[in-house]
């Protein structure tokens, strides 16, 4: 064992993208071919290596593992499976001849290539990042198959910095994976966790002979309710750390932090208290404080106390955390502080910000700002006057929050205040349906897509031209039009059924729309990775919202002036924006929701006055939100189903309500979809094979879906065969009147030749499926 002791203060994680995205150009100019390899790794290196130096001069301690390794090229969890060898067999051709994987194969893990799909993507936890999900198997062979986390240690130690490398944890590791395809009924990932448990000891040795004196292995899925009892999740953990913390000991291994960000780790804490642990790290911000006996348990067990907001932007409530501090500090032998979460789901420093206005800003604190938090946190211990200061500035600033205009506007709040029952409720589902049918008369197997078409360079170069005034604002709406005429005539060419208008106007789905709503402010560089190269500006919602003027209308009645098919309104539904947004903490999610909705009622109802037949209201975060553990969820869903219904009871019962939900699996809230009320929905299927129709027909569910066919996270074109093959499996487990034909998700990151080639092989298997049903009815 090193002598050395945990860092006083530290973070779990810092953003990887970079101050000005980086990572992101970097990884897009190697995929284009405009970029070598090594180019790549050196600018990686070299963003690292910043990063270090940057986390160094805010005070955090470089030569006492205070700084983590955090980065990663695409993924942590896909770094974790290419360390341990974990690919699915369809992709056993990737290892060199040294049993080794590379960053080819890395990257052809993450975005698959003409022949083979990628791993499958989902939610992180309740965040707005995306993970690779690991497939396994019994024949899964598990191995030491890339040294990238001992060769970034040395790279960096050689650069001055003595860092922290980290890991997913085994037990999260196995229980972040899925099946493999291959795998035989019944197969649990989790059984595999006896042999990977040897290669995590492995890769510690490794790193114990590279000079590292602290790792942190994450296992964030220990504060999460899993399909498995609390017994059998106990005996997983014992068994893996007693392995890794008891069995091996230094100076074969490390010290060993492990950390459980996202919510509490409930009855596994005193079992990870007595596996041996150098340190373990408590989120206390998803979390609460355990008891004085809990605490007691850990002994020599350095407790990391989460205490800063990893995942939002507020300052922290310093009075509120050093108080916590003070009753770990009663029942624990060390103590440091750390943040809730890595850093990765915040940008870098609100001084980029300058736009902002400076009370706002004020009262704001990205990952920088955060780290000095920490800091100011940490010399509390054992000391708790000595950041009465801090601690003052802090009460202030919460105060000008309560006090500020905007907060509280009384004309929100007597609409949400008034609410009734009838407000959450439509005509009955059978009688809508029989009315919109009668408007719309659309062929059996509608095709659709889900409203986004790509956002061309150009369409991104115009707005970012707008924006900085060298293009008129007329100019802008111009080329808009002109873009949304070009998506009605290739939609018409396509001969798609219900058409879209493409939504090149906005920058984001959820961004588009804080900005044209009162109580939202938006960053310019607050760029946080949502996956890969993909980023987001989380929009600030800090007050009451309510509608300025109508945000949609004019675009979306263009469009249809363009074309005799019907085209659908598009929006964003408040659990999504609340989601994808850093939310006001000092209310209940409840009103902030209910004042979303009550802005997008108005905006539905100005569209279906405009004559709009179809419209979708998106919700791809509503299982994003669902707490971790099921006792939350109920009230949760309550909610959150309660805000979509909200936002869409307005309408006649001729106007046909659409949703769509992505990026998770839905299994487990197919009544919660159902409850929506919504007419037709669509939903992710293509990259889980279509899993969710079975879902589907389990429940009875009777109103419209649109399962997704066409994985648009791929440039791969999927080919009229394979569509007809998922579409034909959608026809075995949904009746034919229910049906609609629609990709995954919006096209806005693809490019116009794989869309058009997709959608016309689309087009072609919706008619091959019809055409086949017709002979049968007819046979
Ligand atoms: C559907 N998804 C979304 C999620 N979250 C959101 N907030 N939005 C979503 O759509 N979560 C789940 C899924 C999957 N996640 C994503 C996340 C992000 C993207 C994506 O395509 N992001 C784009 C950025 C989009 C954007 O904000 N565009 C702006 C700014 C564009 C820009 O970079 N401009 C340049 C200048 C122009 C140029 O040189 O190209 C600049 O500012 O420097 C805009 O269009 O105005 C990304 O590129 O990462 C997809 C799915
Ligand atoms: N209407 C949006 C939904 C994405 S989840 C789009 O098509 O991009
Ligand atoms: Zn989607």
């Amino acid at each position: 064992m090193t002598d050395k002791t945990f860092p006083a203060a530290t973070i779990l994680g810092y953003p990887r993208i970079g101050p000005r995205r980086e990572l992101k150009k970097a990884l897009e100019n190697f995929w284009s071919g405009a970029s070598t390899a090594t180019e790549l790794e050196q600018t990686c290196q070299d963003l690292r290596h910043r990063s270090y130096a940057h986390l160094t001069k805010l005070g955090l301690d470089a030569h006492a593992s205070a700084v983590p390794a955090s980065f990663s090229y695409y993924d942590q969890v896909l770094d974790t499976a290419v360390t341990l060898g974990a690919v699915p067999s369809r992709f056993a051709d990737l290892f060199d001849g040294e049993g080794k994987l590379g960053l080819d194969a890395y990257f052809t893990l993450a975005r698959g290539d003409a022949d083979r799909a990628p791993l499958e993507m989902t939610k992180w936890f309740d965040t707005n990042y995306h993970y690779l999900v690991p497939e396994l198997g019994p024949e899964t062979v598990f191995r030491l198959a890339n040294d990238w986390i001992v060769e970034n240690f040395t790279a960096a130690r050689q650069a001055g910095f003595t860092t922290r490398p980290v890991l997913v944890g085994p037990v999260s590791f196995l229980l972040l994976s899925k099946a493999a395809n291959d795998a035989g009924a019944g197969f649990e990932p989790l059984s595999r966790l006896a042999d990977v448990l040897p290669v995590y000891a492995e890769v510690l040795r490794a790193l114990a002979a590279a000079g590292v004196e602290w790792v942190q292995l994450e296992e964030p899925a220990l504060v999460a309710d899993q399909d498995l009892s609390e017994g059998e999740l106990a005996a997983a953990v014992q068994l893996a750390y007693i392995a890794l913390a008891t069995e091996l000991q230094a100076p074969q291994r490390p010290r060993l932090l492990v950390t459980s960000s996202y919510g509490s780790l409930g009855g596994l804490l005193p079992v990870l208290a007595a596996s041996g642990l150098d340190a373990l790290h408590l989120d206390l911000v998803n979390g609460t404080v355990p008891a004085a006996a809990e605490l007691e348990a850990l002994g020599s067990t350095v407790l990391v106390a989460g205490l800063v907001d990893g995942q939002n932007i507020w300052k922290a409530d310093l009075a509120a955390a050093a108080a916590k501090l003070r009753r770990l500090e009663e029942s624990v032998e060390g103590l440091a502080v750390a943040t809730s979460t890595s850093l990765f789901h915040v940008p870098h420093d609100v001084e980029q910000e300058q736009q902002l206005d400076p009370v706002l800003r004020s009262w704001l604190a990205f990952a920088d700002q955060k780290v000095d938090e920490v800091r100011t946190l940490a010399r509390a211990v054992g000391r708790p006057d000595a950041i009465a200061a801090e601690v003052a500035a802090a009460a202030a600033i919460l105060e000008t929050r309560r006090q500020s205009p905007g907060v509280r506007q009384s004309a929100v709040r007597a609409r949400t205040g008034g609410l009734v029952p009838a407000d959450f409720t439509r005509d009955e589902f059978e009688s809508r349906w029989t009315a919109q049918q009668d408007v719309l008369r659309l062929p059996a197997l509608p095709t659709t897509t889900i409203g986004s078409f790509p956002q061309t360079r150009d369409i991104r170069l115009a707005r970012a031209r707008a924006l900085k005034g060298e293009l008129e604002d007329a100019a802008y709406e111009q080329l808009m039009k002109e873009e949304i005429k070009r998506v009605i005539e290739l939609q018409e060419e396509l001969g798609l059924d219900v058409l879209v208008h493409g939504e090149p106007e906005r920058n984001d789905m959820v961004q588009y729309f804080a900005e044209n709503l009162d109580g939202f402010d938006v960053t310019v560089h607050g760029w946080v990775q949502s996956y890969g190269s993909r980023c987001t500006r989380p929009s600030i919602l800090w007050g009451d919202v309510s509608r300025l003027a109508p945000i949609t209308v004019p675009w979306t009645r263009y469009a249809q002036s363009l074309t005799e098919k019907p085209v659908k309104g598009m929006l964003t539904g408040p659990v999504t924006i609340l989601a994808w947004s850093f939310v006001r903490d000092d209310q209940p999610l409840e009103e902030t929701a209910n004042q979303v909705a009550l802005a997008l009622r108005d905006e539905i109802s100005d569209l279906q006055e405009a004559g709009t037949k179809i419209i979708q209201v998106d919700e791809p975060a509503l299982r994003e939100l669902l707490p971790l553990r099921r006792r939350d969820h109920a009230d949760y869903l309550r909610w959150s189903v309660g805000s979509f219904k909200l936002a869409t009871s307005g309408v006649a019962a001729a106007t046909q309500i659409h949703t769509h939900l992505c990026y998770s699996e839905f299994g487990e809230i197919i009544d919660a979809i159902d409850a929506l009320d919504a007419d037709v929905t669509s939903i992710e299927a293509a990259r889980s094979r279509m899993e969710v129709v079975q879902d589907l027909e389990q429940h009875g569910f009777a109103r419209g879906v649109g399962p997704g066919i066409y994985d648009i996270h791929s440039p791969r074109i999927p080919s009229a065969g394979e569509l007809q093959e998922l579409l034909s499996a959608a026809v075995a487990h949904v009746p034919v009147r229910q049906l609609w034909v629609n990709p995954d998700c919006g096209l806005k990151t693809r490019a116009y030749p794989e869309t058009k080639a997709s959608l016309e092989n689309l087009v072609e298997a919706a008619r091959t499926v019809r055409a086949s049903l017709v002979d049968s009815l007819a046979g």
